[in-house]
Order: structure tokens, then sequence, then C-alpha cells
């Protein structure tokens, strides 16, 4: 799914209101619907419900869903605020019909002190700025958006299209912003929706296709999007009635020192289950038995070391369709000259995860020695390591994107939406996982998972793309059976075939 800007998504209003055609009006009554049967479902017209609406087509929104939930019989007060900007014509279209039908519902407020006594347990709805918002919330409307937040332990706050307060594609870093629980974001996502300086924001997102015009959707180019089970369908290739276990490529895995063998069991265990044909370790002698009683499916060699490699360039020969290097590997001076000589002499993409990560941070001139296409997995921290530190995630994820065109990898920036940055500029953010993987170890697996499609002959872009979502759609499955809190990495591992069976039904 595309995530189009701010400007693109007032284009796409536009372009339907021409093209459907339907008016500005009718197309505000849809939106403004689509929130207030999201409500209906949700609670009884008992619920006591206070809409705080803007002046612009964010309040006209609220506006709309104020009189539709007053005709359902919701006990519902609008409070509108009256901060001296002009209304926009879509709201004054509304506020005349509420004010005709319901003069007894409207509250206007003028000042802080306006802000109303709430009834225990009654809902916000945040419709005050969305997409129009252009600098900073101020002076006493950032009173009420506090005055909000304040009390938002004790009431439920849904925000109508965005946050308000919250900027859509850049940074809102100490500037005043709603603390939703829920966010009825209309047809896509907001990129500020998907980064981590956001988190507090936006809360549950629901998006709700408000029927823009899909040529404007189809036609129009974006350089984020948002990854979905359709696009998997595409992306997946289901195995063959006569294949072989050499149609499904031999990886070789590059891990593990004394202390952190597990990491390099985690990765090849999740390397075979992610359908690698075959699997070759590559271990430091402590290692060996680790290995051969970890994971019995996969072949073991051995380093010249007993605590480290630092031999494995001798290994990646032809033979091998893809590399899988570094969980657990540590970052001694002797690995990280294996691993340039490894560079010398191996060309295909590969991935490059945890300790190869630090070594090439240390190292900065054997970025440029990676093949083309290989795959970077940082996490936050090594990302900072490799390509230094931002005041904000608008501008590292600019960085992100800027370092994958420059050097012509694929870059994936781990965490809640995990971004990964293509050559060509693109940047996906991937939609499954759940905080019960921020545990040791979920890493290795995606590395693990990456090493095994790029075996199986997927591309690159395709292996990041269906890994990524496959590694996530397994950790909810096993946080839905085991809490965020039990599951460990290795339950991951454990519910990628269920991941695959629900992803990819098998024909019968
Ligand atoms: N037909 C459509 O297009 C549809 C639109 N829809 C809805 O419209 C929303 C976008 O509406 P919008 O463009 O009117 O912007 P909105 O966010 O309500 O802000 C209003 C104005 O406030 C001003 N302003 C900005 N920042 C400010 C600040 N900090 N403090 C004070 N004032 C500030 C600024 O005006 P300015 O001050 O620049 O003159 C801005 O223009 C969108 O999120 C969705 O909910 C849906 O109904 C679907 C159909
Ligand atoms: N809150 C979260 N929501 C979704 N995915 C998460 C969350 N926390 C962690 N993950 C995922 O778990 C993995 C953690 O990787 P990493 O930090 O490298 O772990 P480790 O180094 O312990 O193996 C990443 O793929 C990340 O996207
Ligand atoms: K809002």
């Amino acid at each position: 799914m595309k995530i189009f800007t701010a400007a693109q998504i007032r284009e796409a209003d536009a372009y339907t209101i021409s093209n459907e055609p339907i008016s500005s009006t009718s197309l505000m009554e849809r939106a403004a619907g689509r929130c207030a049967a999201w409500i209906e479902d949700r609670y009884t017209p008992a619920q006591p419900i206070y809409i705080f609406c803007g002046k612009g087509n964010n309040g006209g929104d609220g506006l709309v869903i104020a009189l539709q939930l007053l005709q359902q019989g919701y006990p519902v007060t609008a409070c509108l605020l009256e901060y001296g900007s002009r209304a926009s014509e879509d709201y004054t279209i509304h506020f005349r019909q509420l004010h005709q039908q319901y003069p007894g519902r409207i509250r206007e407020i003028a000042d802080v002190t306006g802000f109303p006594e709430l009834p225990p347990g009654a809902v916000i709805i945040d419709a005050i700025f969305g997409t129009g918002l252009n600098k900073p919330i101020e002076g006493w409307l950032a009173g009420i958006v506090h005055k909000i937040n304040d009390v938002k332990r004790q009431h439920t706050i849904i925000a109508v299209d965005m946050p308000s307060g919250l900027m859509a594609d850049g940074s809102s870093r100490n500037m005043p912003v709603i603390h939703a629980q829920y966010t009825l974001s209309f047809q896509f996502y907001k990129l500020a929706f998907l980064l981590p300086e956001n988190a507090a924001f936006a809360g549950q997102v629901h998006v709700l296709p408000i029927g823009l015009h899909p040529e404007y959707i189809t036609q129009t180019p974006a350089r984020y999007h948002i990854t979905d089970i359709d696009m998997m369908r595409t992306i997946y290739q289901p195995r063959q009635p006569f294949a072989h276990k050499g149609t499904y490529g031999h990886a070789l895995l590059i891990a593990g020192s004394r202390g952190t063998m597990g990491a390099a069991v985690l990765a090849a265990r999740a390397c075979l289950r992610a359908g690698a044909g075959l699997l070759t370790c590559h271990v430091p002698q402590c290692g060996y038995e680790i290995m051969q009683l970890g994971e019995p499916a996969a072949m073991c060699s051995t380093d010249e070391q007993p605590d480290f490699n630092t031999h494995f360039h001798e290994q990646a020969d032809a033979r091998y369709k893809t590399i899988g290097i570094g969980p657990g590997l540590g970052t001694s001076a002797a690995t990280a000259r294996s691993f340039e000589k490894l560079l010398a002499v191996y060309k295909r993409p590969m991935v490059i995860d945890a300790d190869a990560l630090n070594i090439l941070s240390v190292y900065p001139y054997l970025l440029y020695q990676l093949p083309a296409g290989s795959i970077l997995t940082p996490h936050p921290k090594e990302f900072e390591r490799l390509f230094g530190s931002t005041t904000n995630d608008f501008e590292r994820l600019e960085l992100l994107s800027r370092q994958a065109v420059r050097l012509q990898l694929y870059i994936l920036l781990k965490g809640r939406y995990t971004a990964i940055a293509c050559p060509d500029g693109a940047v996906y953010f991937n939609a499954t996982g759940n905080p019960g993987m921020a545990t040791g170890g979920s890493g290795d697996v995606l590395t693990g998972i990456l090493t095994g499609l790029l075996a199986q002959d997927y591309s690159p872009k395709a292996a990041i793309l269906l890994g990524v979502w496959l590694h996530g759609y397994a950790g909810d499955l096993a946080s839905a059976e085991l809490s965020q809190e039990a599951m460990t990495a290795g339950d991951i591992i454990n519910f990628m075939g269920k991941a695959f069976l629900s992803c990819f039904p098998p024909e019968m």
C-alpha cells in the first residue's frame, strides 16, 4: 500500500472530487460517516462522546460525526474551538446543519478555561487538525491539547485522520500532539505513524477506505510503502512437485563464537525453516557439537580457531547460493580480516547482520566491497554506528534511504515498523510483528530467514519483503498463543510453519 504525503492526499481528494465526480461536502460526509460507523460498531448509544473540532476540514469531519451520532441517539457534545481562523466551507455547511438540528449540543470554547467537565468514561474524539496542520499548535489551543492528554488514562481518545498536532511528513519533536488510543486514518497510513519518535501519538491505527479515486492512487508514484498480504501473495513461490534439495539452494552461515553460539543456532534453524535446500554453518571449534546437536539438519564446518571464526573466507566458494554472516560472530581483528578476504572472493548478494555490521562500522571502506544487492540488517544502534546519528527519525529515514542508494544495497532499519530501504530509493515499512519480539535473538532469526529465502533464488528485494513479513507474522502467531511476555526468539522459528500456511494456504 502506498503512503502518500499530505500534499498528495490533498491532490487525491481533489482528483476524486473532480473525476468521480463527487462534491467535496459529500466526500467529507463519506469519510466522516466511516468514522461514525466505526464508533457505532464499538459503543452503545448510551456512550457520552465529546468531539473537539478545529475550523478546517478535520473539524468539519468532527461536525459530521457529531450529526450522525446524534441522529443515532448518542449523547454527543460538539466542542467547537473558536481560535479566530476562518472556517472552511465544508465546516460552515455542517456547522449550520448541526446548529439547526441540535443547537443544545454545541459548546463553543474560546480559551482553555472553557474545557468541559467530562463525565466518567466519556469518549473524546479529536477532530482539531488533520493533514492541514502547517505549524505547531500554540497558545491556548496547545493548552486544550495538554488538557486532553492529561485525561488520557480516564478517557478513550480517538483521533480523526491524524492525532492533532502531528505533522504528516516531518518531525513533530517537542510540539504539542494529542496522544490517541486509536487513529482512524482516511484511506492511507501517514508516514508519521510509522516512526518510533511518534510512538506515543497515533495508538492503534485503523485505515478506513473512503473511496478516493483508484486512478490517482495507481498513477501517482510514492516513495514510501507499507507491506500487506496482497503484496506477499505476488512474491511467494510455491515449491515445485519435482523439486529436490538442490533446487532450493545451498546457504552458508558464518556465525557464532564462544558464549554466543545460540545466535548461530537460531539463525541456522530459521534458515532451514524458511525453506533453504541445504545449509552449512561455519563455526569455531567450540561450536561444533552445539551446532550439530542444535540443528541436526545443518552441516557444519569448523574454523582453525577454538573460540571464534577466522578462516571462513576459505569456505566461500561457488557452491553457496548465498551467505549469511554476523550473528554472534565477534569482532576480533582476525575475524575482520577474514571478512575482508571473503568480500574479495564472494560476489553474490549476502545477508550482513550483527557483528558483521559492527566490523563494517570499524572498517567502513568494506561497505564499498559488499556485493551489490546485499542486505544489511541493523537495529537502530548498529545503524548509528554505521552511518552516524541524526536529530530526528525523519532525518534518519532520509539518511537510511540515501545510503541504500549510494551503496546500492538493501538496508533494513529494524523496529516496530522495520524500514526496508532499496537501492532505487523506495522505502517499504513492514506491517507485521509485535513487542513480544523485543527479545534477544529475534534479529538472528531474521538473518536466518533472509538467508534461507535468498538461497531459494528469491531476488534480494523479494526475499526481504517476504522474509521480514513472515518473521513478524510468525512473531504475531507466537504471541497470540504464548503471550508477548513469554515468547522467545525460538518461538518465532517454531511458528514459521503456521505463518507460511496461514499466509499462503496450499491449494487442495
Ligand atoms: N474534501 C477533502 O479535502 C477532505 C478532507 N478531509 C479532512 O480534511 C482534513 C484536512 O483538512 P484541512 O486541509 O482543512 O486541514 P485541517 O487539518 O483541518 O487544518 C485546517 C487549517 O488550520 C490551519 N492551521 C494549520 N496548522 C495550524 C495551527 N498549528 N494552528 C492554527 N491553525 C492551523 C491551516 O490554515 P491556515 O492557518 O494556513 O490558513 C489549515 O488549513 C483531513 O485531515 C481530513 O480530516 C476528509 O473529510 C476527506 C475529504
Ligand atoms: N516492538 C516491536 N514490534 C515489532 N517488531 C519488533 C519489535 N521489537 C523488535 N522487533 C523485531 O525483532 C527483531 C529484533 O532484532 P535485533 O534487535 O537485532 O535483536 P537481536 O540482536 O537480539 O537478535 C527485529 O526484526 C525487530 O524488527
Ligand atoms: K485530528
